[in-house]
């Protein structure tokens, strides 16, 4: 009895002068935010596990305004200075709760690396997103493409999930361009096995959440379930198996795709520049998650928004329509230009980014000065697409689907973007390595959905919102039911 008194003692008076020192003493005890917030780390735990962070900070921002503490040594920040002054330092890091490796992994991937090794790994990635590799993608691209719109055009007029088909999409294309094969999605109409376990964002939620609490972390091995073990090392396992198949098949050492790429490099570098066995597979890896469900919101997004708005529906559907004559004529340069598309483009990735949630990062030696206040190592600096995106300082009416506001004679003064606001892609030495993949897929892919097919939902309307979706990093994505009909 006497111990458990001491015990709870013990965590009361740690709860007391932590709250006091965090409140008043903290070197962040000026900024705003909710009090339980500024206290303790656990609210914004909570809010992230409850899939509402993104959201809760948005509003947060607009009660505190610019510069929101979130938790005790965290802040968030939607002043659009930030994006520059954080992400362009190559010092700036994830904080280590945000770049923790699974059990049993020795290696880095990119986004666990310390910053040695990140930049080695995005000097040996380099060749593979170059402009030119990426417009070497397209053929190989284009048959997944392909494969997609004869499903579709199969059965149609029908309605089909098209957040199912346009994941079995991204998946058989990063899957062929990271390791060397397809998952077949598209082929069998179906999910692969391996895909459910890549999408547990919500798991992995959990698993950070944990990280900020040693001592239960510490349990982790001893509590895990060996059956979550067991699927994860079967991914690994998957992975390596597919990269040996891949190396040892004489026919595809020519061949041009990412993984290729990496192993030219390899071959004509010394062994200090290369990247391992073990650190390419953990790449490919984050490439696949990276470049698939990334890409199947910003898709989802696209057509969720324009089916529920006629007016940017048709334009778009005009602007295709009139510049191609026969699908032919479409490809990666003939879409590139295409103004409207492309405004398309920028307003789902605003109104629907793919990483909506706070990336974070830790204030590196020495201090920085970001959004015109001084920070002092180990701070915690956060930018988050979506309340950055909200903000009616860059974007007026920002709840508002309207691409014209990115059009040069949009003829609509009301409609306006701050571009020193937008970076759905992030930038830096982190940012995203597949932006220019990711923006030929979505140009590529709407323009021939638009040119073959007509779209709308099955009763007039969606009868959810795009942000009722819970966010575990990025959006739980509900089915998107489309009616489907070749174009008349
Ligand atoms: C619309 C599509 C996409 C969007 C909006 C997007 C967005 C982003 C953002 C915001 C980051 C920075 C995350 C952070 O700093 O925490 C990032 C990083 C990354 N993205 Fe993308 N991404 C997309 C598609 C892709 C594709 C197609 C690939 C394929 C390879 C990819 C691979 C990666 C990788 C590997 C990183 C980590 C980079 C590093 O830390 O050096 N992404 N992406």
């Amino acid at each position: 009895m006497e111990l458990v008194v001491i015990i709870f003692s013990c965590v009361f008076f740690y709860l007391l002068t932590s709250l006091i020192y965090n409140l008043y003493f903290h070197p962040l005890s000026h900024f705003p935010g909710p009090l339980l917030w500024r206290a303790f780390q656990f609210p914004s735990l909570a809010a992230m596990l409850a899939g509402n962070l993104p959201y809760k900070v948005q509003s947060l921002h607009e009660k505190y305004g610019p510069i929101v503490r979130v938790a005790p040594n965290e802040l968030s920040i939607v002043d659009d200075r930030a994006w520059k002054e954080i992400f362009q330092r190559r010092d700036f890091l994830r904080p280590p709760q945000w770049g923790a490796r699974p059990p049993g992994v020795n290696a880095h991937n990119l986004v666990s690396a310390p910053a040695d090794i990140h930049a080695r790994f995005r000097k040996a990635l380099s060749p593979a997103f170059s402009e030119q590799s990426i417009a070497s993608y397209e053929p190989l691209i284009r048959e997944y493409f392909d494969v997609l719109i004869a499903k579709l055009a199969k059965t149609a007029p029908d309605t089909f999930d098209m957040v199912a088909w346009f994941n079995y999409t991204t998946f058989d294309i990063i899957g062929d361009l990271c390791w060397g094969e397809s998952f077949n999605c598209l082929a069998s109409g179906q999910g692969h096995a391996f895909i459910s376990v890549l999408l547990h964002f919500k798991a992995a939620t959990i698993a950070t959440a944990i990280k900020y609490y040693p001592a239960i972390d510490a349990l982790i091995p001893y509590i895990t379930p060996k059956s979550a073990l067991t699927m994860l090392h079967n991914v690994f396992d998957t992975g390596h198996q597919s990269i040996q198949r891949r190396i040892q098949d004489e026919a595809k050492s020519d061949q041009s795709d990412i993984l290729g790429h990496v192993l030219r490099y390899n071959k004509n570098n010394p062994v200090s520049l290369q990247m391992s066995q073990e650190e390419i597979e953990f790449n490919a890896l984050t490439m696949i998650i990276g470049g698939s469900e990334t890409l199947t919101t910003a898709l989802c997004g696209a057509l969720y928004q324009l089916v529920s708005h006629p007016s940017s529906y048709q334009a778009l559907v005009t602007e295709i329509r009139s510049t191609f004559q026969s699908e032919k004529q479409i490809s990666g340069a003939t879409v590139k230009p295409l103004p409207y598309l492309n405004a398309v483009i920028n307003e789902t990735l605003r109104l629907c980014p793919p990483f909506p949630d706070l990336m974070r990062r830790a204030v590196p030696k020495g201090g920085a000065t970001v959004a015109g206040h001084h920070f002092t190592e180990g701070t915690v600096l956060g930018v988050a697409c979506w309340p950055m995106f909200q903000s009616s300082k860059h974007f007026s009416d920002p709840g508002k689907f309207a691409p014209e506001r990115w059009l040069h004679d949009a003829g609509d003064e009301n409609l306006s973007h701050n571009g020193n606001a937008f970076y759905p892609f992030a930038l830096g030495p982190h940012g995203c390595i597949g932006q220019s993949l990711a923006l030929l897929e979505m140009r590529l892919l709407l323009a021939l959905l638009f040119f073959h097919f007509d779209f709308d939902s099955p009763r007039g309307g969606f009868d959810w919102d795009w942000n009722e979706q819970k966010i575990y990093w990025t959006w739980e994505k509900k089915p998107l039911s489309i009616n489907v009909r070749k174009r008349l």
